[in-house]
């Protein structure tokens, strides 16, 4: 039974899939102190949050059991990601079910600030009527400045389009292409700052975005330029805002989003030019479901191993890839896994080569799958996730070859491991219908199926020796269950791969290791 924490509140028919999951228990808190939180959160097995909930390395830290942490939204800077990355948790959003809604809201607030609603309303309920106060602008031929045009960013665009708004933006990933596709001028950051009547933001908030729109920016933009924030608040310097509109170089401003929120008694607040919602962008009835169903889909498919989209901390790997990939990840851990036990010592690189069909794709997925699989014998919680990070922390190099030729097979993944004192290099592939099957062993072809307990014996090639060995396997009550045999010469240095039906203790290890042709011993466990 997977345990699901939701800690803010979500729309009740979003998370109905998960309520009426069989596998799965569904505990809602939504307003528990960050104490409750670290106890709620060791039993947990994935977590579901809105903006609310801060999910703090030391929450993530708590989380035993944790997998997944959903976001039922696009913006995850609550979460502590790369926190969650090296323990291994995916982190999912869902990025595509508030747009419409983040977009509209924005529009809305467009038009109250060009209008002046907020305080035409606050007015007139007080029972004032002050109608020369309020006069505002149009939209019509104005030009808004839109900095990141992703998803809301595109339909505020075409919205304001609508309203024969001309539309400058800028963000570094916008094409040409998708410029002319919506009508809009594409264009640097300063042009749009120097030329708007409007600016309004929607990027995420990172590095390079924080006060994005500073005091420098603010001395370069047209005078009575209007700006709007429904994207993340620290995006605009805050103070240097309220500085812009007291020295009237700024006609007013329209946020969503604050620096810290809630902003309580905030100084922009004693401004009348400025208008203000409580985070509102995605509340509305279809968003907070959309989300809600988008996020508890992924956690699902998370928890019982089913692909999956939209991690945050992985990268976005493409359905028809996904399939494509599929058949090989269950050799491609067992490659990683087998060939880390045939070498001792400290880990320095891991090199995986595709060859054949492989070579034509993106593999970084299955070579992620191979770290796990390395990486695992020496760590405990590794997954795919926090593989690289992993062995990033820990220098060690992992890169990728594509070779055209695949020695006859229709595709190999070859993975080497070199230590600080040995090295080894390990091919597989899968054989149509028989499965994945580990075809080379450093410079020996083998046959073997990469499952359940093995033993590598690195001998020479002396008559008897074979017997010999499964006399001590025997005196051992060891059962051999398959048998491999490679040599290069006759009579020269050789391998045998025995498939074995229970763990080999190591007292067998040691009187295998007295036989005279016996070079070494290696247990294997897949
Ligand atoms: N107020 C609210 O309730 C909501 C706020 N949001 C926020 O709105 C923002 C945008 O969301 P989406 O459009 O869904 O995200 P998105 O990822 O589709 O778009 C973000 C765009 O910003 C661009 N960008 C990144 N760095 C940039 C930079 N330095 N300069 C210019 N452009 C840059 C990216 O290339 C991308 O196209 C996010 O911060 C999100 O958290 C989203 C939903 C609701
Ligand atoms: O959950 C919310 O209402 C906030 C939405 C938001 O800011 C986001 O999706 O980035």
């Amino acid at each position: 039974m997977y345990r699901v924490l939701i800690t803010d509140p979500l729309s009740h028919h979003g998370i109905e899939q998960l309520i009426r999951a069989e596998d799965v228990e569904v505990i809602q808190k939504t307003s528990l102190s960050p104490e409750e939180l670290l106890e709620e959160i060791q039993y947990a097995d994935a977590l579901l949050v809105r903006s609310q909930t801060k999910v703090t390395a030391e929450v993530i830290a708590a989380g035993k059991k944790l997998k997944a942490i959903g976001r039922a939204g696009v913006g995850v800077d609550n979460i502590d990601i790369p926190a969650a990355t090296s323990r291994g948790i995916i982190v999912v959003n869902a990025p595509d079910g508030n747009t419409v809604s983040t977009a509209e809201h924005t529009f809305a607030m467009l038009i109250s600030l060009a209008r002046n609603i907020p305080q035409g309303y606050h007015s007139t309920i007080q029972g004032e009527w002050k109608r020369k106060a309020f006069v505002g602008v149009e939209l019509n031929r104005k030009i808004l400045g839109i900095i990141g045009l992703g998803r809301i960013g595109t339909e505020l665009a075409k919205r304001a389009k609508a309203f024969h708004m001309d539309v400058l933006a800028f963000d570094p990933y916008l094409t040409e292409e998708h410029a002319r596709k919506i009508g809009i001028t594409q264009a640097s950051l300063d042009e749009v700052i120097v030329r708007a009547d409007f600016i309004t933001v929607h990027t995420p908030l990172t590095k390079e975005t924080r006060h994005l729109l500073s005091t420098e920016a603010f001395a370069k933009m047209k005078p009575g330029v209007r700006i709007i924030n429904c994207a993340r608040g620290g995006i605009i310097d805050e103070e240097a805002l309220a500085e812009a509109i007291r020295n009237q170089k700024v006609a007013g401003a329209a946020l969503d989003v604050f620096e810290t929120e809630p902003p309580g008694e905030h100084p922009l607040f004693a401004l009348p030019q400025v208008i203000a919602t409580p985070h509102l962008g995605a509340s509305t009835r279809e968003a907070q479901e959309n989300v809600a169903i988008d996020v508890s889909a992924e956690v699902l498919h998370i928890l019982r191993e089913e692909p999956f989209k939209n991690a945050v901390n992985l990268p976005s790997i493409p359905a028809e890839l996904q399939e494509k990939l599929r058949p090989y990840q269950n050799l491609a851990e067992k490659l990683g896994h087998f060939a880390v036990q045939t070498v001792k010592g400290a880990l320095d690189e891991v090199t995986v080569t595709y060859s054949g069909e492989l070579s034509e794709v993106d593999t970084a997925p299955l070579t992620r799958i191979i770290l796990k699989g390395t990486l695992s014998h020496y760590l405990s919680d590794v997954n795919d996730v926090n593989a690289p990070y992993l062995a990033k922390e820990r220098n060690i190099r992992v890169t990728e070859q594509k070779m055209s030729r695949s020695h006859g097979f229709t595709h190999l993944i070859t993975v080497k491991i070199r230590t600080d004192s040995s090295d080894t290099s390990v091919s597989g592939t899968l054989l149509n219908g028989l499965g994945p099957r580990i075809i080379k062993i450093g410079e020996y072809s083998v046959d073997v199926q990469p499952f359940g307990h093995q033993l590598l014996i690195r001998h020479n090639d002396r008559p008897g020796a074979i017997g010999r060995v499964g006399t001590i396997l025997g005196d051992h009550r060891v059962n051999i269950a398959t048998m491999q045999v490679g040599r290069r010469d006759v009579g020269g240095r050789a391998i045998m791969m025995l498939g074995v039906d229970k763990a080999v203790p190591e007292e067998l290890v040691n009187a295998l290791e007295q036989m005279e042709e016996i070079d070494a011993v290696t247990p294997i466990d897949l």
